[in-house]
């Protein structure tokens, strides 16, 4: 909110930096839609100088007969051509800017998109983020190109007006001078009307997000089934109604105020308009003036007026617009992870040795206090360890900062002694994979469910089929119409649904496709049916084998498979070894495996007595 003190130089600045963006996105387009712009504009000088000639000429006709004629009609003649070029060259024009405006619409949504992506994780975790990202998704290309119509009016009619300023000056220079002293108020009013209004979009924006998250709520799938069993779709809708009348007030209320002042100022100029037309009249009263003269000077101070009006109004808008425009730069301009391109795949770094935290704290920027704490660990090349927890303890953060995701807040993250930041960060995650506990369904194919973890070899179908085996999800497959080529998801003609566990085999063959040295299987089996739990489990340590792997897990059964189990606490180590050490030990681990075993044991108890 600083810039809006600094308004003038961020205009200028803004327009500078957005003119040299959008060049390069169509040279042809630019010059061609300035250059016809600037025809567009001498047209109406033209056309004024022609109803001048042509009055005067019908003037002399009714004076002097029918020797006149001739020259008439050829006037006629241009008339009729100057008819024809104004509205042809406008629609030239108007498919020329169609064209150059799509074009800087898709770049512009492609570097958000972009950006959006290359932000690091932690920025998803602030809601500025999110009110900055939706005033970019609300329209950077559609504001870009009103900044640049706006200007382009500007300049059109800036165009005009030197004429009519000319037929004016041609008079006395006083009544151009009168013109622009008459618009300063329409101008001031549509300035601040601008500012208001950008501050007004800034303000606005969390009720925005809030009325956009409420409506894709209550019309989404996700929520249709129990929007259907709880009905609490009237409470949602009031209270979308409620922030809906409350935006809607606010912007009616500022509109209404600057209508008034708007009518005042253009009441000031109409009047000063009428002021000099009369002038006009009294000075024809005394026979110093022709008739067509008389006609030129009406119809230069009438569309003079006009114009001026017009540019104050684009002003305010190109105004507002700028600043939107600024404030989505400042999104484009912000901090990146190192560029995932410029990271080449010759600079692919080689996990050969141990990943380890030392000290490690990690906090959440919406939170006050700390999620992991001082958490010391280590895991080598090719061991595989599981991390237990009760809900809350930090395991899903703690898997996150290991692969790179999330940077320590405190201590350190080391790949092979290496701090895991920035290029190497970069690296490290080109060697990850991952199913995490919100794992994407994508409205893709099956083979583009699997295959996107590398993208590069999306056509290897014999990969893409030993990752399905792997993950169990080959025999579902095969069943499909379609088979790797079904479409997921049903929002799409043609889509099939699948049930939540064939959901989490596709992300988990997803995980195997992609060649990496560490994976991370964050609640993998949570979705599955026991028999493709066991199934998995059974084949896990054959599928990870030469991979370094970390299982998330609360069945605890799975831990028994592994090198060694860490147990999280509030966000520390509270415990860590081996299956049957921890079990000795009697502590948390031996508590939580109990607990479950001792479920089991009753059930078969009462199965048992029951027969
Ligand atoms: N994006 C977030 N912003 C703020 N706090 C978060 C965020 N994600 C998780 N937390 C908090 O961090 C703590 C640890 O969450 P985390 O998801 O890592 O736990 P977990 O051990 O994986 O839990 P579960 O077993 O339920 O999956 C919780 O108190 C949670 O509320």
């Amino acid at each position: 909110m600083d810039f809006l003190k600094s308004k003038g130089w961020i205009l200028i600045r803004t327009l500078g930096k957005l003119c040299k963006v959008i060049y390069p996105m169509g040279r042809i387009y630019f010059i061609s839609t300035v250059c016809f712009f600037a025809v567009l504009a001498v047209l109406p000088i033209v056309q004024l100088y022609m109803t001048k000639l042509l009055v005067d000429q019908i003037a002399l006709i009714i004076q002097e007969g029918s020797d006149q004629l001739r020259h008439g009609f050829e006037l006629l003649s241009l008339q009729l051509l100057l008819f024809i070029a104004t509205p042809a060259l406008t629609e030239i024009s108007g498919l020329l800017r169609l064209r150059w405006l799509q074009t800087i619409n898709f770049s512009f949504e492609r570097e958000v998109t972009e950006k959006a992506m290359r932000v690091p994780l932690l920025a998803y975790e602030t809601p500025a983020f999110y009110d900055q990202l939706q005033r970019a998704t609300a329209g950077l290309g559609s504001k870009s190109v009103s900044v640049l119509e706006q200007l382009l009016t500007i300049f059109r009619n800036s165009l005009t007006l030197v004429g009519y300023a000319i037929v004016l000056f041609s008079w006395h220079w006083l009544l151009f001078v009168c013109m622009l002293a008459f618009v300063i108020p329409t101008l001031l009013a549509h300035w601040r009307m601008g500012r208001s209004k950008f501050a007004q979009t800034i303000y606005q924006t969390p009720s925005y997000r809030s009325m956009h998250y409420l409506q894709h709520t209550m019309r989404s799938r996700e929520a249709s089934k129990e929007l259907r069993i709880f009905g609490h779709g009237r409470y949602l809708l009031a209270v979308w109604k409620q922030i809906y009348w409350k935006t809607a007030k606010e912007q009616f209320n500022l509109e209404q105020k600057f209508t008034k002042i708007k009518l005042a100022a253009e009441t000031v100029s109409h009047t000063g308009s009428i002021l000099l037309i009369g002038s006009f009249m009294w000075v024809g009263s005394r026979g110093v003036m022709t008739i067509g003269t008389y006609v030129s000077l009406y119809q230069a101070v009438a569309s003079s007026q006009s114009l001026l009006q017009q540019m104050a109004g684009s002003i305010g808008n190109l105004y507002e617009d700028t600043l939107l425009v600024h404030d989505v730069f400042l999104l484009l301009d912000a901090g990146e992870e190192a560029d995932e391109q410029a990271v080449r795949d010759t600079d692919r770094y080689s996990f050969s040795h141990c990943l380890q935290t030392e000290q490690l704290s990690f906090c959440y920027p919406s939170r006050s206090a700390d999620t992991l704490k001082d958490i010391s660990f280590s895991i080598q090349k090719g061991e595989k360890v599981a991390i237990v927890g009760e809900n809350g303890a930090g395991k899903s953060t703690f898997v996150k900062c290991l692969l790179g995701l999330y940077p320590a807040t405190s201590g350190r993250i080391l790949i092979d002694g290496e701090p895991l930041a920035g290029d190497r960060a970069v690296q490290w995650r080109k060697q990850t994979s991952a199913v995490f506990q919100d794992f994407v369904h994508y409205h893709l194919t099956v083979k583009e469910n699997i295959g996107i973890s590398r993208a590069d070899q999306l056509k290897d179908e014999e990969k893409i089929a030993a990752a399905a085996a792997a993950a169990g999800a080959s025999e579902m497959i095969e069943r499909l119409p379609d088979q790797y080529d079904a479409l997921l998801g049903t929002p799409f003609v043609g889509g099939l649904e699948l049930s939540g566990g064939l959901w989490q085999k596709i992300a988990l063959s997803r995980a195997f496709f992609r060649d990496s040295d560490f994976i991370v299987l964050d609640e993998p089996t949570a979705a599955l049916d026991p028999m493709a739990e066991a199934e998995l489990l059974g084949k896990f340590m054959d599928i990870v084998e030469q991979k370094t792997a970390i299982i998330v897990t609360h069945r605890l059964g799975c831990c028994m498979h592994v090198d060694r189990i860490v147990v999280l606490k509030d966000g520390q180590i509270v415990e860590e070894g081996g299956h049957a050490a921890l079990l000795e030990k009697n502590g948390e681990y031996a508590r939580m495996f109990h607990a479950q075993a001792q479920w089991y044991n009753d059930k078969s108890n009462v199965t048992v007595s029951a027969t």
